[in-house]
């Protein structure tokens, strides 16, 4: 169990003004405003101060060096506001992380009639805990969709936790500890969001024989029922492709709310999509567009985005037929004489 408490707005002022008092033989600009340092550190720890303080006078040799500043070496707000960048807190926002998850700027596609208005699933600002689910077929946008609503929070803590960037081999306890340990972390923070990306992979469902690890099943149980400490607010965000799997063994019951992801199924969402990854051109549109009349849609949005980059470097006049006959082998089209 992590025993450490964050430092709150007055202690982190203090902290900073002595350790830039401790800076000794160098000046200290006028511009300095540690209240502003300390709105965007909040949860830094005290040596992650320290650490930043340090980042920051680094930052200043090196401009003094570049620019050649006529006031000599020292320590401004810019090099502070640097540093802050810099500095990647154990328990800030792994913003970055979810970044790499959506190379694609974020359709939202509460926005189109096709999917239902789900915004009231996400309510914050409750002490306690949260569980929610996002689940839909393989490559529907799972991930996106929550790694977007945890971006949509402001919460200071929002860290991924994925079976994929675990090396092979590891044993069912080694996972165990590693989902404790992101958990630990959270309860530090007074507000804080973690993502479990793909339960099933996590539990290590096998869908020949039905395998899975019990020894996970009962620590998700446990955990993912376990209130963070008085005052704290924790929300947990799953996502799943086999919403039954985790029916199965008994996991729905723990979420608070489950979210579907549907496939693109009609025309006028998956020309949206088409027409906002601006990839094709006016006529090109208007040519995929009246191809898609009367037509049978169903097709996970990561599939699209898929066979939209595929087509990308065709040239335009043979783009539109190439996209059409892509599209048509996925879904199955019988008719597919593009
Ligand atoms: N709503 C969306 N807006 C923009 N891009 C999206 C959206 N949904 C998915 N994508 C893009 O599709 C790709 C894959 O999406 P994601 O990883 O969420 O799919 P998934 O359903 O989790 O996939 P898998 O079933 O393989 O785990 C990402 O590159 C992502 O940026």
């Amino acid at each position: 169990m992590v025993n450490i408490t964050l430092p709150n707005d007055e202690e982190r002022l203090g902290f900073l003004d002595s350790r830039i008092k401790r800076l000794g033989d160098i000046n200290v600009a006028g511009d300095v405003c540690l209240s502003e340092i300390v709105m965007k550190t909040e949860n830094f720890t005290e040596d992650e101060l320290c650490q930043l303080v340090r980042e920051a006078l680094h930052e200043a040799i090196v401009r003094t060096h570049v620019t050649g500043c006529p006031e000599g070496l020292q320590v401004s707000q810019v090099d502070l506001l640097a540093a802050v960048k810099i500095v990647q807190p154990r328990f800030g926002r792994q913003e970055e992380v979810l970044q790499q998850l959506m190379p694609y700027e974020y359709f939202d596609r509460r926005s189109n009639d096709a999917v239902p208005n789900q915004d009231n699933l996400l309510i914050t600002g409750h002490p306690g805990l949260s569980c929610h689910l996002v689940e839909g077929n393989p490559k529907s946008g799972i991930t996106t969709v929550a790694a977007q609503m945890a971006l949509n929070t402001d919460y200071r803590f929002v860290k991924y936790i994925s079976s994929v960037s675990w090396p092979l081999g590891l044993s069912d306890s080694k996972k165990c500890q590693r989902i404790q340990d992101a958990l630990e972390d959270a309860y530090v923070s007074r507000r804080s969001c973690v993502i479990i990306d793909d339960l099933e992979r996590i539990l290590g469902y096998g869908a020949l024989g039905k395998r899975y690890s019990n020894e996970l099943l009962q620590m998700l149980m446990v955990l993912l029922k376990k209130l963070p400490p008085k005052g704290h607010e924790l929300l947990i965000i799953c996502t799943t492709n086999r919403r039954d799997v985790l029916q199965e063994l008994g996991l729905l019951s723990v979420f608070t709310s489950v979210r579907n992801v549907p496939n693109v199924s009609t025309p006028k969402e998956l020309l949206a999509i088409v027409g906002a990854s601006k990839r094709f051109e006016h006529e090109e549109l208007l040519q995929i567009e009246s191809a898609m009349e009367g037509r049978n849609v169903s097709i996970g949005i990561k599939r699209l985005l898929g066979l939209i980059e595929w087509v990308n470097p065709i040239e335009p006049d043979r783009r539109p037929g190439k996209f059409l006959r892509k599209l048509g082998e996925a879904m199955g089209w019988v008719e597919n004489k593009f």
